[in-house]
């Protein structure tokens, strides 16, 4: 396998009005091999749109990276204040399919014209007629009517309308692909033609490989390699998407898979209603795990001391159970706290 991303140690800020800054990513790593998909999950407000956000280079205040570097294609860009990304990055090396895409196109604009704005961003030697030939070509290879191009966005439904904005996001070949909770405004016909139609467009290599943030479990099985949990501004535990839906190693993972999932085998013979306890603040989140004040299974040193990652940067669970108990999945007791 070809590696297509490294990014390493992310972190980044909310700075609010009073002065304070609120760390919703902090010291997150994310690897992506060429083909792939990375889903990552997490209850509402634990940081998955601030990670998109960071890995899309679409941050803007008040958020702020604080640091990380981002490699794409062995190519390494350093986050922060002080970094200097090549505008030739946004959108062509990463680009974000964004949430909702109803409020991404303006109303009084064609899909033309915004076909022509966008590459004429990164690049304004293409004249709007070569702009309009390529996404031409690119509806056609999917199979999309080519007459969406002469639409005003109220004229589209809403599924035709999401899968015209990921045309549009990847008519510059980008590397890699964030997208933002796309499915989640849509029917579920809807959802599965366009998850059909990206993973059509990765076959295609238009993008190198897709990390897709939301918070809907079962998309995300349908969807990804491998799977991502996110919890407080930090990733709690990372996998294959079978190993991490059937056999989790984090006892917030299995919590969260036992709330939301039509339960798999293990959990079939309980239903958890929900996880005992609410997210924390992340203006003032928990020492040592995060997680610990929720967790049916935590030790002392849980409230202390920041969990080891146990595994490698493609399967591991940031926490002391798991080093414990190494290749065990949580035991039910986990979940149940
Ligand atoms: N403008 C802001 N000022 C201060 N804090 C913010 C701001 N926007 C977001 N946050 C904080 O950042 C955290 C992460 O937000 P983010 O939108 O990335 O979460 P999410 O997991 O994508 O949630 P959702 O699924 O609801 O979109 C939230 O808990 C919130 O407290």
């Amino acid at each position: 396998m070809t590696r297509l991303l490294d990014a390493e140690n992310l972190r980044a800020a909310y700075r609010t009005p009073d002065g304070r800054q609120v760390f919703a990513v902090d010291g997150v790593s994310v690897h992506l091999d060429e083909g792939e998909v990375l889903g990552v999950a997490g209850e509402s407000g634990c940081g998955k749109s601030t990670l998109g956000a960071i890995l899309s280079l679409t941050t803007r205040p008040p958020l702020h990276v604080e640091s990380g570097t981002l490699e794409i294609d062995g190519q390494r860009q350093e986050l922060g204040a002080r970094s200097k990304i090549p505008r030739t990055w946004r959108g062509s090396v990463v680009s974000l399919l964004p949430q909702g895409a109803m409020s991404s196109i303006s109303p009084t604009m064609r899909v033309r014209d915004l076909v022509v704005d966008v590459v004429r961003a990164h690049d304004r030697s293409v004249k709007p007629d070569e702009a309009l030939d390529r996404a031409r070509d690119r509806l056609r290879s999917l199979d999309l009517p080519v007459r969406v191009l002469d639409s005003y966005p109220h004229q589209l439904s809403g599924g035709m309308k999401q899968r015209t904005v990921t045309v549009i996001s990847t008519l510059l070949n980008p590397r890699l692909l964030i997208a933002d909770e796309p499915t989640s405004a849509l029917d579920v016909s809807s959802q599965k033609a366009l998850i059909e139609m990206l993973l059509h467009m990765l076959e295609q290599k238009i993008m190198g490989g897709v990390v897709f943030v939301t918070h809907d479990l079962p998309v995300l099985r349908t969807v990804s390699d491998r799977i991502a949990i996110m919890y407080a501004g930090k990733i709690v535990e990372v996998g294959d998407a079978a190993s991490i839906t059937d056999a989790p190693r984090h006892p917030y993972s299995a919590a969260l898979l036992g709330a939301v999932l039509v339960p798999e085998p293990r959990f079939r013979s309980m239903r958890v209603n929900g996880i005992p306890g609410s997210p924390p603040s992340l203006a003032n989140p928990p020492s040592g795990c995060r997680f610990h004040p929720r967790c049916g299974v935590a030790y002392d040193e849980c409230a202390t001391t920041e969990p080891p990652h146990v595994g490698g940067d493609l399967r591991y669970s940031a926490c002391f159970w798991a080093a414990k108990h190494p290749g065990e999945p949580v035991p039910l007791a986990a979940v149940t706290a």
